[in-house]
């Protein structure tokens, strides 16, 4: 057993040591401090740190809501797509929307932690907001993305683009498609033109569905502009402007206006319709396609009755004082390529017999479509779409046997479709109005059969002194042109004559 005294002697030996220990230590650490540079202590003291905290498997990727000055697109991308995200059991977000948005926009709010899972990682995103520290700057927001380390490959190259992707779709679900016109009293403040275009909302409602135009050839557009907005890479490697031209033509009333709304409605491309009869000059058209935004369709109505432009000229004869189809042409061959992407030009006619052959030339224009009067195929779309038929209506077989020997437009088709809600009413007005235009078009045969018969006739009665006498005055002619030919080619080498 220990005495009194003993343990009173063993504690203040105990006490000496550790002063001692304490002592040498501070003597220690003050020695090592003036030797050892501060670089050096810092880094062995991290090493300690390292070696004795527990390793962690997550990593947080900080997603600021600016670099720099401009607004960070994963920020804006995640704050869109989380909104989609939000657990059923959430107690609390955001929403908002903007008179410009068609939508509600959902977004979480500070603090909040929301759990994605993409392809077996497990991500957890989480909405931090830090209040301003003074009166200059402003409240700093970011996401932090927190998921196992071994990811961090994937994540970065597939789920981030795969949130931007999302963001991208979200937003073009959202977006109001607009049509732009030169001149007019629309609203200028929508941005997207520099004051020269006005837009208005486009509330054509046509799209692919309620558009009767041949099966094939419709798949074969939605094809088309599918592979378009896909090939962004493909253009810049084979070094073409990503841009794509179509051709429309076809009699009035067949649906080449409706089909540039249904292409613009389905991909959520603005329309800019340009007028070429307001401008005068090729430096104007520039001026007005530069103005022209990107994701657009660029529409020139009537292509052929533009063609008198190459007339138009003002001033004196330099290219850009005057506007032309070269002008033009130059123009969708590219060279305003620099300045825009992804841009569709569609030029509409109702007679392509009647265009410059510089507009038709093999990659001009990527495809010409022709918009046909109503087929039987294009009568029961039609019909379903105005009447909401689902099974074949009896007067069906003799409205298609008569659509097929005449030229109806499906505009006419629809308007007679349009004059009642019963079917059978309806289908009768169209029954009507297909006999009508059949006699007519029987009518009109027939007076011009007559009228070639009474020239046929005519020719006939012409004596043969008149034939004789055409004869003479037409060799007459020939030989005077022949003469003056040769005049001309002997001037010509007396001229180059040294
Ligand atoms: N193919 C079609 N499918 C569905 N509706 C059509 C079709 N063609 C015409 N229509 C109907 O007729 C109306 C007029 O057609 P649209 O303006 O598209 O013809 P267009 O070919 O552009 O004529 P134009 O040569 O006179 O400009 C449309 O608003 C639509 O209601
Ligand atoms: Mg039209």
């Amino acid at each position: 057993m220990f005495g009194f005294s003993e343990m009173q002697s063993s504690a203040s030996t105990l006490f000496s040591a550790y002063a001692s220990l304490a002592a040498s230590m501070m003597l220690v650490r003050s020695m090592a401090n003036e030797i050892i540079p501060n670089p050096v202590r810092s880094y062995i003291q991290s090493a300690i740190h390292y070696l004795f905290t527990p390793l962690s498997t997550q990593l947080t990727v900080i997603v600021d809501e600016h670099c720099g000055l401009t607004r960070n697109q994963v920020y804006e991308a995640a704050e869109i797509y989380l909104g989609t995200k939000i657990s059923p059991n959430a107690e609390r977000f955001k929403v908002h929307k903007t008179p410009r948005q068609k939508n509600l926009n959902i977004s979480i709010q500070k603090n909040e932690e929301v759990d994605d899972t993409h392809q077996n990682v497990q991500l957890k995103w989480r909405f931090v907001s830090v209040e301003p520290q003074d009166r200059h700057t402003g409240e700093k927001r970011f996401f932090e993305l927190t998921f196992d380390k071994k990811f961090k490959e994937k994540v970065l190259s597939e789920y981030l683009p795969f949130v931007l992707a999302k963001y991208k779709e979200i937003k073009d679900n959202d977006k109001e498609v607009k049509l732009y016109a030169m001149n007019c009293l629309y609203d200028y403040d929508e941005g997207g033109g520099g004051g020269v275009w006005g837009s208005v909302k486009l509330e054509h409602p046509s799209t692919f569905e309620t558009l009767a135009m041949d099966k094939e050839m419709k798949k074969a557009i939605i094809d088309d502009l599918e592979r378009f907005v896909k090939r962004k890479e493909f253009y810049k490697k084979v070094g073409r402007a990503w841009k794509r031209g179509y051709l429309l033509y076809g009699p009035p009333g067949t649906g080449k206006s409706s089909l540039i709304a249904a292409m613009a409605n389905y991909l959520k491309f603005d329309i800019y319709d340009l007028e070429l009869t307001n401008l005068y000059s090729n430096s104007e058209l520039r001026r007005i396609l530069v103005s022209t935004t990107n994701r657009s369709i660029i529409v020139i109505e009537d292509i052929d009755c533009s063609a008198e432009m190459q007339e138009r000229q003002l001033g004196n004869d330099s290219s850009n004082t005057k506007l032309t189809l070269s002008g033009l042409l130059n123009f969708i061959d590219g060279l305003w390529s620099s300045c825009g992407d992804e841009r569709i030009i569609v030029f509409t006619t109702n007679h392509k017999d009647r265009l410059d052959p510089a507009l038709l030339r093999p990659g001009r224009m990527d495809m010409h479509i022709h918009m046909s009067y109503c087929t039987t195929q294009g009568f029961r779309l039609l019909a379903t779409n105005y009447l909401g038929l689902g099974d074949p209506h009896r007067l069906f077989g003799e409205i298609e046997s008569l659509i097929e020997n005449v030229q109806a437009t499906p505009a006419e088709i629809a308007e007679e479709l349009m004059k009642s809600d019963d079917a059978d009413i309806a289908l009768g007005e169209v029954v009507n109005f297909l006999k009508r235009k059949k006699s007519e078009a029987n009518n009109i045969e027939e007076e011009k059969n007559l009228a070639l018969e009474a020239h046929d006739n005519k020719q006939k009665k012409t004596s043969g002194a008149e034939k004789e006498a055409k004869r003479m005055k037409t060799e007459k002619i020939a030989n005077r042109t022949l003469r003056n030919c040769m005049k001309r080619s002997t001037r010509g080498r007396r001229h180059r004559m040294p």
